[in-house]
């Protein structure tokens, strides 16, 4: 599905969190992660969550994956109630967490298994990602023989493979060193483009949420609230330096890092 001016004028809901409050209840302690949030993400929109360590950001990803309960209040993916583990998201985390004993093409594929995909459709993705990815070649190399990045984009292909219309992503390049990072970046802004995927993406980097972003939502400290969400009111496509010199980034990035407070800033 390209990515064009009619999806990102597309209004129904991709995920919708409706009024939910995520109380945790330990032995020796209640914590209260989430309350009173409330966000609808439209389909093929970009979205990313700032806010200060422990304030639930992963947390709210967690409900979208029906991983988590709510508390009270309901989400809500693709129009129906997330009631359990749902099959229709990829999920990339911090670490690749490849499996050490399997090739990188073997590693995308896994995704398949899980899913029981058609081995043939299976290949024929992986291969498009491959690509996509700029991974061409090292598909039978294993993970220790990867860099970081190459790690990372080989977590993305198998998150991207079963081609869900929503992808969560939690700080998926907090480990990578910032040129990577740079890279990576803009790498996610051509394959959201190229997939039209709905992306919600927990990061630390506020320049990171501003470049990749149409919304950025900044959550305030325990218990997690949304503070404001912030329009970065720019185009789809986005060159990474031109990007970094346009008003509006200044404008989103400065606004944002006053939302947080400089403490809690990541850069
Ligand atoms: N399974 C759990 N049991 C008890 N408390 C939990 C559980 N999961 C998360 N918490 C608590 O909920 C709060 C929010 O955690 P969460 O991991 O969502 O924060 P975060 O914003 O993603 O943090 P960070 O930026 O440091 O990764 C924290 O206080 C955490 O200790």
């Amino acid at each position: 599905m390209a990515r064009d001016a009619t999806l990102r004028a597309a209004t129904s809901a991709a995920v919708g969190i409706d009024d939910v409050a995520v109380r945790f209840r330990t032995k020796n302690r209640d914590v209260t992660a989430l309350r009173d949030v409330s966000l609808d993400v439209a389909m093929g929109e970009f979205v990313a969550i700032v806010g200060p360590s422990g304030c639930g950001k992963s947390t709210l990803l967690k409900l979208v994956a029906g991983l988590l309960k709510p508390s009270s209040g309901q989400v809500r993916l693709r129009d129906e109630q997330v009631k359990g583990p749902r099959h229709d998201i990829g999920y990339v985390f911090q670490r690749a967490a490849l499996l050490e004993w399997r090739s990188a093409r073997r590693n995308i594929l896994l995704q398949a298994e899980m899913r029981r995909m058609p081995a043939a459709r299976a290949r024929e993705r992986a291969a498009e990602l491959i690509a996509m990815t700029g991974l061409g070649g090292f598909e039978d190399a294993y993970p220790h023989e990867l860099s970081g990045g190459m790690q990372q984009r080989v977590a993305l292909c198998r998150a991207l493979l079963h081609e869900p219309p929503v992808l969560l992503m939690d700080e998926p390049f907090g480990a990578l060193d910032a040129l990577t990072r740079e890279q990576m970046n803009m790498e996610l802004n051509r394959i959201w483009r190229e997939t039209g995927t709905t992306v919600l993406l927990v990061t630390h980097s506020i320049s990171e949420a501003v470049y990749l972003a149409d919304r950025v939502v900044v959550m305030s400290p325990r218990p997690g609230t949304i503070t404001e969400i912030v329009e970065v009111g720019m185009g789809a496509e986005r060159d990474y330096a031109q990007t970094m010199g346009r008003p509006e980034f200044r404008d989103a990035t400065t606004h944002v890092r006053g939302l947080l407070g400089t403490a809690a800033a990541g850069d």
